[in-house]
Parts: structure tokens; C-alpha cells; sequence
């Protein structure tokens, strides 16, 4: 083989090496000039082969790496040489390796490789042979999986054999030894008196809790807490907006570098060169199809009149369709973020971080379609995500109640001890383990440290050990057993019928529930499965979402809430940041629903042939959108708004209030037209934050009577009107009026815990606006277009944010039946809201959602009505055949009509096939 690598570092000149294959293959004589030389990938010496040779790994240009490296290259790595890149052949002495062209033998390779024996025995699992053969004793020295379960009480803790505080009670039992992380339930839902066993190991996650406390109390307790809260962060929300100059109140705010002041995004204009021709195209093509049509429409063809009507029609459809979807694509943008500024003004060096708290959702249905292993690497990616970690909390949604699931969860927390610090301290991305393994190193770039590679291949191998206890644990769940599954004590598992079953949740990690391996705290780590009864709807995604929206402001009240399908994983670590540039920004903060990432895919064939990818819509619809009044919501990748979410109004204009303050009005008696516009506006100034705690105060005097009132205010504020809005959980409610996150104060954990199971039972959202008004809008199974048209046609504004590393990835189906029964819901779900009360043609004329943005609505929800027209001309040729007759006039009596109908013909072929190139040109 021929050295190809041009490039040749350092002291390893071409020269010189060619000298030492030359003597290498001499034969024995040792080169004493090469002993002890260093291994450049792992800084070992390279060491000596069994004759007293210098361990050569490459042949053609000798780069100095030792036998252990060189075989690990071998076997997981890039297989070539660091340097010259040249294929490693097959060393003296070294077992051959699978793939090898050479020879096909078996791989032995482990017994090289310095594997313990129980990585050699997780590597033949994970390799596929008896996947179930040592791991049941594999598991009694890992850590024992806590219990979930429903029946007897647990007389003490569970024997862990990791000091975590991970424990378990009954809710309905005798209570074990008392210990402090560990708080024992009743069960709450008096219509299906099922206990539920919560494990919570984190002591402060209950230092408060409402239910004893009376209301008035209760919100007295908030309002203390509200003024401590703002005089404690006094330069985080009392700034001026943006690029405005602040002014600064006090010294801290005065001596504030100029940078912290700065927005914290712009808006990149798309470059004119680029926008003028694409918009010169639509006005030609509009153009053109304006005289296509008055052509069409006043020569009818009169001995096919049926078939010229049809196809007129259907031409008028496409034109008008094809209108719908130009319009709102007329203003792109691109923006830009500064994490640099956003470090400066919420998380500086020294200080503690300011950034508010996020909850980030992971929904799960069936693990078998969905394999615990992707939703453990999205869930590692999540715990790993560069933010405070005392900041960041995931939850599981498991709609499926499996136990595989839950098992799976908690391998993955004990996992991710090992993993999270590994990934800060050496950077990596993605921090999702099985796509960053897969991503192979050149050693040569980026000045690899050789500790980074012996900590990275340990990694990889705790990895690999990870990924067999996850498949023994999917082996194991292929077949049900007859009586279901039994948890660990012996217990039968509480999830299992998936159609009915208490509402179970697990808190893993999280302050005191284990740190990792560096010591540091880690994330919370939540599993849910929300309570199911037969007879009750339960909304699907939606429904799940919603459930995870009251669960999390129970137990932790992220100001934003970010959620992913479990299959995507968070591709960059710092896409939270990037949403906080925007939610945290003065001026956006305030009027930002949502902030949408893209949808980016892993394991697409290159020519897409399933048009996964979906490019124009993710790089040219969405910019558009975002042009306007912001991109729909997809679904999954999008940061919100917690308030946006309680179905607020967003602060219309600027400087009426102090900023990030959400004034609350009701979404349910809406405005009327520009006058009484004027006096909403006033109102809302004249509600500070302070001001419109009052109602609160007074709501005794609130009566019944009161709602049918004008004023928004007192039904509100109303403890009758919160509960007739947000459902029985005071609780809860008192969580949503923590405009800035974090939990309200109060006193009893146990409450805290309960009423989290509360929250979940599948009665709570009965008589309330959940999934009506607030929430997840139910009523389509593309709940994600539902939800942002709704927030959207309240007046908020969304964001369209495309880090140069994209945000998420995922995983697309790749197969045809799943990518068309995609594609059918997908078009069902439009067709339901279509023939729903929020049809975008009729619904929210109160001026707040633009035109255009409407329009981009409409384009999403009547396009697979663009398949009734489609199938109609695509017949029409064939009628024409058997019928003899033609859809246009016959042109023979005039030769210019000819002329004329072919030009037509051939612009509006070419002009679509302009328009795509041109819109490819913008990705
Ligand atoms: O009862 C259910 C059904 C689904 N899901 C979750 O919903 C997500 C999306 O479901 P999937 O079947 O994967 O639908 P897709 O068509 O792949 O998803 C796209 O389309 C959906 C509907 O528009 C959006 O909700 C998704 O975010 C978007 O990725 C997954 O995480 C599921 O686990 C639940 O939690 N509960
Ligand atoms: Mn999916
Ligand atoms: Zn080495
Ligand atoms: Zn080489």
C-alpha cells in the first residue's frame, strides 16, 4: 500500500520512517533508538513486541502508538492510522478482527484488549449471545433497582448497594424506621383507592408544600416569598430592554460591564441578493397564473363542459394552495445568539447562576416500538445539558406504565453518574453516549489529551456494560409473564395494565439522591405514569404533557419547560441556553411562547427517500414564520413558556410594565375591538406585579355572582375561578403564580408528594380548561399545531432558533408503512382541527394573530385536502382518452392559442422547478 498521507509531524519525518519499516522488516534487529518512545494517542510508552522490537502499529509511516491503542483502533476506532490514515493492517501476533477483509476468524480480540472479566462477558451479550446469562448476577454488584410497587408494606429500606438515599414505602402500610429522605403517602384519589409508593430522595425537593396551610396563608407565604424573590435579583428583571440603555437603579446595576446590557440575539436579515429574485419568481409565477386562469376560466370547452369544469376547479384549488403556502414565506429571517452575553448577565463567573429554572419532558409510550435505549441516551443527553445543574429537572412521561421502562429509567440514573461529569469535564458533544461513540477522534486534531483517551475508552467500555444491561432488561421484557410483572421484592408491578392503573412517580437523582462520581450534585431525574381508568379520555401526548406540566410545578416549577419525543436527544449541550437568550431577553421574554429548535434526524438514507428531512419546511418555512409572528410548534425541541402554557396573555406593549411580569387576564372574555383596547392597555399598567396580588387578597368578598361580571380580575384571581381553570390542587395553583419558577414557600413535604399523585389521577382535568384553554390542546392528534395556533392567536409571538450545532436530533422512521401512517396521522390530525371549533379559517378574529401567520395556519390544516383535486387531474387524462374529448378548447383554429397555452405550460412546469432550487439555495 501506497503512504498516502501527506502530512507528517513533528520528528516523524517520511525519511525516517520509511528507515524504520525498513528495518522492522529486516528483521530482529532491535532498534534501540526507538525504545521508550511515547505513544502519541495515549502517551504510554509504545512498548516492545515479543522478539524486542519497537511495536510498530503502521507500516507505511511508523507513527508511534502503542500496541493497546493501535488495537483498540483496530477494533472500535477509524481502523487507520492517526497520521497517514492508512488502513492498519493485521499486526504480528494480533488476533484478527471481524470486518477484516483479509480473513474472516473468530473475534478474540477481548482477551487483547485489557477487558475485565466482566466486561469480556458484557461484551458477549452485548455482541448478542445469551443475553440473559450473567446479567441477573451482574445486577446483585450493580445497583439494585428500586421498587415501584402496590402491595405489602416494605418494612424498611431497601438494601442498595450504592449509598444512595433511593428508597421506598408503601403509601398505605405501616411505616418502616423513619428517615429523613423518605416520606410515606396515603394515597389520594378517593375514587380508585390505590396506593401509590413514591420514592423520593431528594429532602429538599420537600421543604415545601402547601396543603395544610389555608389559602389565605398560604398566599400571604407567596407574597413574602414574591417580594424576598425580587429584591434578591435586583438586576435581573429591572432592566431597561435590550439594546436600550439601562437604567441603572443602583451601583451593582451602574458598574455592570456595557456587554451585559446588550440584547441577547439579533435578527440576521436575509441578504437581498438572495430574497429579491425569489420574491421577483412568486410575482412572475403570479403573473403567469393569472393569465393561466382567466384563459382557463373563460374558454370553456363545450362538448366536455363536466370535464373542463373539474379541471378548472382543481387548477384554481392548486393555484389557491399554492398561494397559501408562498405568502407566509415573504419575510425569512435568520437570527443570531449570544451565550457569551447571557453568561455576563444571568451566569457569571463567581456568582450564583441567575438562569431560570427549566423542566425539561421526555414522552414514552411502548418501549418495544421505542427502545429504553434511545429514550436512555435522550434522558443522558438531558442530564448532561451545560446549565446549572440545580437547575434543570427531566421528566419521564411513561404512557405505557411499563416496568422496562421504569427499570431502564433507573439503570440510566445510576449511568449517568458516570456519565454527566465525564462529559463536563472534557466538553463532548453530543452528550448523548451511543451518537458520540459512534463518532470516531482523529487524534491529531484538536490537541487530544492522552488522559482524555484512556478516560474516554473506560467510558466507552462502562458504556458498552450500560448498554448490556439494558438489552438484558429488554430480553428479559419480550415475553409477559401470565400474572405480570413482579417487582424485585416480589411485589406485582402497579403499571400492569396499561389501560388501568394508579399514577406512579419516582424521583431519581436530584441533590441528595446520589451524586456522581466527581461529587457534584446532578440533576433531577423524574418517572411518571400518569393514572389511566377505563372510561376516561386520555389525550395521548397531550394528555401526557399536561399531566407532566402539573406534576413538575408541584415538585420543582421550571420557569420554561422544554419537551422532546424520547427519541431526541439533545444534540448540543448548550440549546438551553440558546432558548434562554430569547425567553430570559427583556424584550422578548415578555411576549415569547415558545422557542422552537428544528428537527433534525439521524440514520436518513442520503437520498431521503421517505423525504424525512422535511428541508423546506424546516429551513424555509419556519424562517419565514419566524418573520412573522414565529414558527408553528412541531412537537418536540421546544422551550416554553410556563405561563404561555397557563393560557395567558403575553405583555402586548413594551413600556407599560416592568418587564418578564405576564399580567393575568382571562383568555375567556376577550377584548373588543380597538376602543376597549385602549382601556385594556391602561389596566394593565395600572396592574404592577404588587397590585395584582390584590384580588387575592379580597376574594372573600369574591361571589359567585362575580363571574358573570366584566372584570377579569376578581374571577381570576378567585380561588373559584383558579380552580374552575386549573383543577382541584391548591397547590398547584399556587405554583402557577411563580412568574420566575421555583416553588412557592410553604411547609409539608408529604403534601408535596401527594399532591403530585393528585395532580396525575385521570379525574383531576374533569371540569377544568385543561387541554380547552391551557395546556396541550387537546381535540387533534397534531396536538403540537393545536397548541402554538392557540398561543399564537392570544398574541404571543414565537422563535425560530437554528444553532450552527444543531439543537436536537432524532430519529425518523425509516421504513415505508411507519413513514405513511406518519404522514396519514399527520394529515388526519389537520383534518381535525379543520372541522374543530379552532379552525384557523374562523377561529381568534380579536387582531392578534397576523394575517400571514394565519395564513400559514390554513396552509397546515386544509393541505391533505389538496389530495381530492390531486387524484381528480391525475384522472382527468385518462377520462380524456376514453372519452376522446380534451379539458382545453381545441386550438387549432387559432395557432396563437397554441403558442400561447405551450408557454404557459412549459412557465408553470419551470417556474416550480426554479422556485425549489432557489429555496434549496437559502439551507
Ligand atoms: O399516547 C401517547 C402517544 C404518544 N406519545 C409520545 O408522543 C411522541 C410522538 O409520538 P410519535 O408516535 O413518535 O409521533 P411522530 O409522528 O413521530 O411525532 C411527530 O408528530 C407528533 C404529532 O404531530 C408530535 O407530537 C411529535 O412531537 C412529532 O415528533 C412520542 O414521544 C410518544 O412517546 C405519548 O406520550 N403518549
Ligand atoms: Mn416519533
Ligand atoms: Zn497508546
Ligand atoms: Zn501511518
Amino acid at each position: 500500500m501506497e503512504a498516502k498521507g501527506g502530512m507528517v509531524a513533528g520528528s516523524y519525518k517520511r525519511n525516517e520512517l520509511v528507515r524504520i519499516r525498513h528495518d522492522s522488516d529486516g528483521g530482529p534487529k532491535p532498534l534501540k533508538n526507538l525504545n521508550g518512545q511515547i505513544c502519541q494517542i495515549c502517551g504510554d510508552t509504545v512498548g516492545l513486541t515479543a522478539n524486542g522490537d519497537v511495536f510498530v502499529a503502521c507500516n507505511e509511516c511508523a507513527f508511534p502508538v502503542c500496541r493497546p491503542c493501535y488495537e483498540y483502533e483496530r477494533k472500535d476506532g477509524n481502523q487507520s492510522c492517526p497520521q497517514c490514515k492508512c488502513r492498519y493492517k493485521r499486526h504480528k501476533g494480533t488476533p484478527r478482527v471481524e470486518g477484516d477483509d483479509d480473513e474472516d476468524e473468530v473475534d478474540d480480540l477481548e482477551n487483547e484488549f485489557n477487558y475485565t472479566q466482566g466486561t469480556s462477558a458484557a461484551r458477549r451479550q452485548w455482541q448478542g449471545e445469551d443475553p440473559d446469562l450473567s446479567s441477573s448476577s451482574r445486577r446483585e454488584s450493580q445497583h439494585p433497582i428500586p421498587l415501584l410497587t402496590n402491595g405489602q408494606p416494605v418494612s424498611g429500606e431497601i438494601p442498595c448497594a450504592t449509598p444512595d438515599n433511593q428508597s421506598v414505602r408503601t403509601t398505605s402500610g405501616p411505616l418502616g424506621p423513619s428517615d429523613k429522605h423518605v416520606h410515606s403517602l396515603p394515597y389520594v384519589d378517593p375514587r380508585q383507592p390505590v396506593p401509590v409508593r413514591i420514592v423520593d430522595p431528594s429532602k429538599d425537593l420537600n421543604t415545601y408544600g402547601l396543603g395544610n396551610v389555608d389559602w389565605k396563608e398560604r398566599v400571604e407565604g407567596w407574597k413574602l416569598k414574591q417580594d424576598k424573590n425580587m429584591t434578591q435579583m435586583p438586576n435581573k428583571y429591572h432592566e431597561g430592554k435590550g439594546d436600550v440603555e439601562g437604567t441603572g437603579s443602583n451601583g451593582e446595576e451602574l458598574q455592570m460591564a456595557d456587554d451585559a446590557r446588550q440584547p441577547l440575539s439579533r435578527v440576521v436579515p436575509i441578504s437581498s441578493s438572495h430574497l429579491t429574485p425569489y420574491r421577483v419568481v412568486i410575482i412572475l409565477r403570479l403573473i403567469i397564473l393569472g393569465f393561466f386562469l382567466q384563459y382557463r376560466t373563460t374558454h370553456p370547452v363545450k362538448d366536455a363542459y363536466p370535464l373542463w369544469l373539474i379541471s378548472v376547479i382543481c387548477e384554481i384549488w392548486f393555484a389557491l394552495s399554492w398561494l397559501l403556502d408562498q405568502f407566509p414565506k415573504w419575510f425569512p429571517i435568520n437570527r443570531e445568539t449570544y451565550l457569551d452575553r447571557l453568561a455576563l448577565r444571568y451566569d457569571r463567573e463567581g456568582e450564583p447562576s441567575q438562569l431560570a429554572p427549566v423542566d425539561v419532558f421526555v414522552s414514552t409510550v411502548d418501549p418495544l416500538k421505542e427502545p429504553p435505549l434511545i429514550t436512555a441516551n435522550t434522558v443522558l443527553s438531558i442530564l448532561a445539558v451545560d446549565y446549572p445543574v440545580d437547575k434543570v429537572s427531566c421528566y419521564v412521561s411513561d404512557d405505557g406504565s411499563a416496568m422496562l421502562t421504569f427499570e431502564a429509567l433507573s439503570e440510566t440514573a445510576e449511568f449517568a453518574k458516570k456519565w454527566v461529569p465525564f462529559c463536563k469535564k472534557h466538553n463532548i458533544e453530543p452528550r448523548a453516549p451511543e451518537f458520540y461513540f459512534a463518532q470516531k477522534i482523529d487524534y491529531l486534531k484538536d490537541k487530544i489529551q492522552p488522559s482524555f483517551v484512556k478516560e474516554r475508552r473506560a467510558m466507552k467500555r462502562e458504556y458498552e456494560e450500560f448498554k448490556v444491561r439494558i438489552n438484558a432488561l429488554v430480553a428479559k421484557a419480550q415475553k409477559t409473564p401470565e400474572e405480570g410483572w413482579t417487582m424485585q421484592d416480589g411485589t406485582s408491578w402497579p403499571g400492569n395494565n396499561p389501560r388501568d392503573h394508579p399514577g406512579m412517580i419516582q424521583v431519581f437523582l436530584g441533590h441528595s439522591g446520589g451524586l456522581d462520581t466527581d461529587g457534584n450534585e446532578l440533576p433531577r431525574l423524574v418517572y411518571v405514569s400518569r393514572e389511566k381508568r377505563p372510561g376516561f379520555q386520555h389525550h395521548k401526548k397531550a394528555g401526557a404533557m399536561n399531566a407532566l406540566i402539573r406534576v413538575s410545578a408541584v415538585l420543582t416549577n421550571g420557569a420554561y419547560l422544554l419537551n422532546v419525543d424520547c427519541d431526541h436527544y439533545f444534540n448540543n449541550s448548550k440549546a438551553l441556553k440558546e432558548a434562554m437568550c430569547f425567553m430570559m431577553d427583556p424584550a422578548y421574554g415578555r411576549k415569547t411562547c415558545y422557542v422552537q429548535f428544528p428537527q433534525r434526524f439521524d440514520g436518513i438514507d442520503m437520498h431521503d427517500r421517505y423525504a424525512n428531512r422535511n428541508i423546506v419546511f424546516f429551513d424555509i418555512n419556519l424562517k419565514g414564520l419566524d418573520g412573522i409572528q414565529g414558527p408553528v410548534y412541531v412537537g418536540t425541541g421546544c422551550c416554553f413558556n410556563r405561563q404561555a402554557l397557563y393560557g395567558y396573555d403575553p405583555v402586548l406593549t413594551e413600556e407599560d410594565l416592568e418587564p418578564n411580569i405576564i399580567v393575568k387576564s382571562c383568555c375567556g372574555s376577550r377584548k373588543k375591538g380597538k376602543g376597549g383596547n385602549k382601556k385594556y392597555i391602561d389596566k394593565k399598567r395600572a396592574m404592577t406585579r404588587t397590585e395584582s396580588t390584590i384580588p387575592i387578597f379580597n376574594m372573600e368578598d369574591v361571589e359567585e355572582g362575580v363571574e358573570g361580571y366584566d372584570d377579569e380580575r376578581s374571577l381570576l384571581m378567585s380561588q373559584k375561578g383558579l380552580e374552575k381553570r386549573f383543577g382541584q390542587s391548591p397547590v398547584f395553583i399556587a405554583a402557577t403564580f411563580m412568574e420566575q419558577g421555583g416553588l412557592p414557600p410553604s411547609t409539608n413535604p408529604a403534601t408535596l408528594l401527594k399532591e403530585a399523585i393528585h395532580v396525575i389521577s385521570c379525574g383531576y382535568e374533569d371540569k377544568t380548561e385543561w387541554g380547552k384553554e391551557i395546556g396541550w390542546i387537546y381535540g387533534s392528534v397534531t396536538e403540537d399545531i393545536l397548541t402554538g395556533f392557540k398561543m399564537h392567536a392570544r398574541g404571543w409571538i414565537s422563535i425560530y432558533c437554528m444553532p450552527p450545532r444543531p439543537a436536537f436530533k432524532g430519529s425518523a422512521p425509516i421504513n415505508l408503512s411507519d413513514r405513511l401512517n406518519q404522514v396519514l396521522r399527520w394529515a388526519l390530525g389537520s383534518i381535525e382541527i379543520l372541522l374543530s371549533r379552532h379552525c384557523p379559517i374562523w377561529y381568534g378574529y380579536n387582531g392578534k394573530l397576523k394575517l400571514l401567520e394565519r395564513l400559514a395556519y390554513i396552509n397546515t390544516i386544509v393541505y391533505p385536502l389538496t389530495s381530492i383535486p390531486l387524484i381528480a387531474y391525475c384522472t382527468l387524462p385518462a377520462f380524456c382518452l376514453l372519452t376522446n374529448k380534451f379539458i382545453i378548447p381545441e386550438v387549432s383554429d387559432t395557432p396563437l392559442f397554441n403558442v400561447e397555452y405551450s408557454i404557459l405550460c412549459a412557465a408553470l412546469v419551470c417556474c416550480p422547478l426554479i422556485h425549489v432550487g432557489m429555496e434549496l439555495l437559502f439551507s
